[in-house]
């Protein structure tokens, strides 16, 4: 949405599945939805059946690499057709058309026949859409692909700015494997309306459909009729706001990303009375309000108790029925798609901003001390030099870790958002490596710093003798 333009309502021609130009993206309802009065947020994104492949063509399955199962089913109970102990299914694969032995009645083609649950969208209070199941769900049902555009990384890295410049809110990026990423922003299935919870009641699988991995919203547990759908997002913070988490679970983590290792590294000197621990702190963002940040999006999965009462049920004639969307059967499908990274803007007005950083919430930098300014305050020349040694050991093992990060944050995010991924052992072992190193070093600094500060003297006029002054020492490296 263009700065100063006003949200508006669909109209009917929107409603009928015209293609409407818009000033920044070209958005179009999907065909037979039926008018839907009371909306107090806009929905607008063109609805996919089948992943959209912007930079690559789908890759084509080789005959050589289709692997066929020996299933056999019974003519009387068709249903038994490749079901949970077809070969297939046991490495997350789909029958391909015209392979399988079942034939026709093949029942793991899930994916390529877009055999769905039947969802509901509804209006939450505070989060904007989410999406509710409007059957029984069994656990470990397949209930709906996460289709989107399959674009690159680096592409995901920049279509993330650019939302964030738009002052987009919602993040629909997920990271489909170390290199790509889908994109539900514009172009996305139903699941692009799917809640984060850190106690969530569906999960991400990736299946290999006709050689293509595509992401999968699976039941981690029975799912009763008008349940809200969610699965843990596992996102990930690079910076910027802590966006708290309304998710409404006993277990919840209080900030969406809390669990990655951006947020960590950034809240580990939070002590137990920092307010900044209290959520309350943290604004609510609502649908009308731009917000600043980048975070991402996983695919992982603990458990859940959805909080029914915020729930805001649109009347029935208001509902968009997922049922009523017109959903191609993709017979033939090569289309791939995975979800796991959603980056996410949440551009915070500047008022917000300053808000958060008045009183108690202070800058880790704060926090930080100069090794130089210890220098300078140190009358032995030795103990000047080992301090400084020890801070460039020190500065060096944390850009070898940063570039480190770099280099491998593909792997290590698609392990952290997808258990069924592993990071290779010696990609571990050397990002074990600079971890400990860094720590180590960062052990020797301080240890270097409290030590010389302790028995060495100050270059002060009042020079106190070697430990005659402890409070002073501890003074000089917190008080600066
Ligand atoms: C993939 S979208 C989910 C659908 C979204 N609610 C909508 O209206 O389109 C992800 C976004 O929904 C919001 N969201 C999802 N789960 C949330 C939660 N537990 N707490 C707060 N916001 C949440 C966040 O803005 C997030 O970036």
């Amino acid at each position: 949405m263009e700065p100063g333009e006003e949200r508006r309502r669909p109209s009917d021609s929107d409603l009928s599945g015209d293609v409407k130009s818009h000033p920044t993206i070209r958005f179009i309802f999907p065909s037979k939805i039926p008018k839907v009065e009371n909306f107090d947020r806009e929905i607008r994104y063109i609805h996919l059946s089948q992943n959209e492949f912007s930079y690559r063509k789908h890759k084509k399955q080789k005959e050589e690499d289709i692997v066929i199962c020996e299933c056999k089913y019974n003519p009387s109970d068709p249903e038994s057709a490749c079901g949970d102990g077809c070969l297939n299914v046991h490495t997350n694969t789909e029958c391909t058309p015209g392979y399988c032995p079942c034939g026709e009645v093949c029942k793991n083609q899930k994916f390529q026949k877009c055999e769905y649950a039947k969802t509901k969208l509804f209006s939450t209070n505070g989060r904007g859409w989410g999406l509710l199941a409007d059957e029984e769900i069994k656990a470990g049902q397949f209930i709906i692909e996460y289709c989107g555009e399959v674009i690159s990384w680096k592409e995901a890295k920049r279509r993330a700015q650019a939302y964030e410049t738009q002052g987009l809110r919602d993040a629909y990026i997920i990271s489909l494997n170390a290199s790509e990423s889908i994109d539900a922003t514009g172009k996305g299935s139903l699941a692009r309306f799917i809640n984060h919870s850190c106690h969530p009641n569906c999960e991400t699988r990736k299946w290999t459909v006709l050689g293509e991995i595509r992401v999968g919203i699976f039941a981690k547990q029975d799912i009763s009729v008008g349940t809200e759908l969610a699965y843990d997002y596992n996102f990930e913070w690079y910076g910027g706001a802590k966006v708290r988490c309304l998710c409404g679970a006993a277990s919840c983590s209080g900030f969406l990303g809390a669990k990655s290792r951006g947020f960590q590294e950034d809240t580990y000197l939070w002590e137990d009375d920092d307010d900044r621990y209290s959520v309350e702190k943290i604004p609510l963002y609502d649908s009308a309000e731009d917000e600043i940040f980048l975070h991402t999006v996983s695919s992982s999965s603990s458990k859940i108790e959805i909080g029914s009462g915020d729930k805001d049920m649109m009347d029935a004639d208001d509902k968009i029925d997922s049922t009523l969307i017109n959903i191609d059967p993709l017979a033939s499908v090569v289309a791939n798609g995975l979800a796991s990274t959603v980056c996410r803007k949440y551009p915070l007005p500047k008022k917000k901003l300053k808000q958060l950083n008045k009183g108690k919430a202070k800058n880790l930098n704060q926090r930080e001390f100069n090794a130089n300014y210890v220098v300078s305050l140190l009358e032995a020349k030795e103990a000047q030099q080992e301090i400084l040694v020890y801070e460039e050991i020190k500065n060096d093992a944390s850009s070898n870790l940063e570039s480190l990060y770099n280099e491998i944050r593909p792997a290590i995010e698609e392990h952290e958002r997808d258990t069924q991924d592993n990071v290779p052992t010696s990609v571990a072992e050397k990002w074990i490596d600079a971890s400990c190193l860094k720590l180590k070093s960062e052990f020797d600094l301080y240890f270097s710093i409290i030590k010389n500060v302790v028995c060495t003297t100050k270059k002060s006029g009042d020079i106190k003798q070697p430990g005659s002054d402890l409070d002073n020492g501890v003074m000089l490296l917190t008080n600066q």
